[in-house]
């Protein structure tokens, strides 16, 4: 092992995973014109979502959550925290958001780790390295999040390896990867000092098995079998409008 060196890394859009469950028995009690006026109101600040997203400043998505962790999530890019705050804000003082819970969130920045760079090269001059960065986020059928760290132990510490052991792990990490290009999207979110897990990641896909088969084969390649540590798994299935109206019917 040698001395560690810290990696240069390239930040893109904030990001806020707002996770909810939702009071039903408090729904269910709300007369109809009550709950049509949650409803409008919080249609409105989904068009404000797309407004932003077509003028390229940022990025939302929603989808129903499965299992007991969580209803719904919203995600969230933009380009500064002050604009994530706004959105937390603006949601919270919506009615709808009187009839939910917030069980969990998240907060991270996109981040590329920058192992495989051009040297010489302005990476945010490169538009690929740029797309990455301010993603928009695809709205595929299925999302799948989980925070995780590379384990610090006396054995496996990651951060105590040369540049050069990373360097290979993450190459081959990256090979996996881009065996599941067009299927398996990621987005990786950076959270060291945001939030209580090093990273954030957010993974889409129309086959849900594809989050099973990705993240199976991973488990056995050396950066994450043996530096892998995972926090909860959350799993969804995409919303628009008219979808997310149909699951609040009652
Ligand atoms: C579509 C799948 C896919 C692809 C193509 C991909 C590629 C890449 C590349 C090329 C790189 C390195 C450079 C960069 O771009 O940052 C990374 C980086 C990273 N990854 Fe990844 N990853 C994927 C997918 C993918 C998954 C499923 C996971 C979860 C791991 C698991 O076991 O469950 C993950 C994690 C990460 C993390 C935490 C980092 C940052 C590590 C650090 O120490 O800094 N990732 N990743």
């Amino acid at each position: 092992m040698s001395a560690n060196e810290a990696l240069l890394t390239l930040e893109g859009w904030y990001t806020y995973h707002n996770f909810r469950t939702i009071n039903w028995e408090k729904w269910r009690a709300a007369s109809a014109e009550e709950r049509q006026a949650a409803l409008d109101e919080l249609n409105d600040l989904i068009r404000t979502w797309e407004a932003n997203e077509a003028e390229n400043q940022g990025s939302t998505a929603f989808y129903s959550i499965l299992g007991h962790k969580a209803d719904l999530v919203f995600m969230f890019l933009r380009p500064t925290m002050q604009e994530l705050d706004e959105i937390k804000t603006a949601f919270n003082k919506t009615r709808f958001a009187s009839y939910t819970e917030a069980p969990y969130s998240y907060v991270s920045v996109v981040e590329l780790s920058n192992y495989v760079h051009n040297p010489g090269e302005d990476p945010k001059a490169n538009p690929h390295i740029r797309e990455r960065l301010y993603p928009i986020l695809p709205k595929w059928e299925h999302i799948c999040f989980y925070p995780m760290n590379k384990k610090r132990d006396l054995q496996d510490n990651w951060y105590m390896l040369s540049m050069q052991e990373r360097q290979e792990m993450m190459r081959s990490h990256g090979m996996i990867g881009r065996s599941y290009a067009g299927r398996v999207k990621q987005i990786i979110g950076g959270s060291i000092g945001f939030d209580d897990w090093e990273w954030g990641v957010t993974l889409f896909a129309n086959d849900p098995l594809e989050f099973k088969h990705i993240v199976y084969e991973m488990r056995f390649d050396e950066v994450s079998a043996r530096f892998g540590e995972f926090g909860n798994f959350l799993v969804g299935n995409v919303l628009n409008k008219e979808t997310l109206a149909k699951k609040l019917e009652v």
